[in-house]
């Protein structure tokens, strides 16, 4: 034995995909202060139809949990998703006066994100619902702390940030982390491996997720 907890295993066996993801320009674009106000605004349109799909993702973890308690949580990410998350789209979109049917949802980066999240909710098991979700919030949380430390003069992209490095969101990304390390004992390697690479597939997509925010494919 390693003494190596599963969630610190994916973790290692992704650094250098999870690592692209955290320091993707959109990314390091905020921290410097330069991201454009086109590439934010394409974003929060692609952002808003994730985060709507991710509703769904949660609904089916919640049907798949085998425990109450597990229910009640995810119950609660859905809560906070539709009413915190969601709120702060239809007002950020109107504050920015954005037209969403100006950007092209159909870009296949977003469509693959979010179909193949939606994909793995549907067609697999509780778990691998949960490590993507994982792989997702895990990430945000990681940079987010990092970007939140720098100037964000704009406040919509500032409370953006925050709300992904704050504690909350941390608690959400740390239940998730738990959810993977309780299973890790009746997992076989050949299991564990699964997971894993469900954890890089996902940073892949959000990869490609995050370029779709500059525009066009060249
Ligand atoms: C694209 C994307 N990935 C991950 C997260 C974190 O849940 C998010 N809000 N959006």
């Amino acid at each position: 034995m390693t003494g190596e907890t599963l969630s610190e295993r994916i973790l290692r066996e992704n650094e250098a995909v999870f690592e692209a993801m955290v320091r993707h320009r959109f990314t390091t674009d905020i921290e410097g202060g330069h991201l454009a106000g086109e590439v934010f605004d394409r974003y929060l349109v692609y952002e808003g139809a994730f985060v709507d799909t991710a509703i769904s993702i949660f609904a089916l973890a919640t049907a798949k949990a085998g425990t109450i308690e597990q229910k009640r949580w995810l119950i609660g990410v859905q809560d906070d998703l539709a009413n915190q998350q969601i709120a702060y789209f239809e007002r950020t979109l109107a504050a920015r006066v954005i037209d969403p049917s100006s950007f092209n949802l159909g870009d296949p980066r977003v469509k693959a994100f979010c179909a193949g999240m939606l994909d793995i909710a549907e067609k697999g098991a509780f778990l691998d619902t949960i490590v993507a979700m994982f792989a997702a919030e895990w990430m945000y949380w990681t940079w987010s702390k990092r970007v939140a430390a720098a100037a964000i003069a704009d406040p919509l992209l500032k409370e953006w940030v925050a709300m992904h490095a704050g504690d909350t969101f941390a608690r959400q990304a740390g239940w998730l982390r738990q959810q993977i390390d309780e299973a890790d004992a009746s997992l076989d390697d050949a299991g564990q491996a699964r997971l894993s690479a469900v954890f890089g597939r996902v940073q892949a997509l959000e990869i490609a997720f995050h370029d779709a925010a500059y525009g066009n494919i060249v």
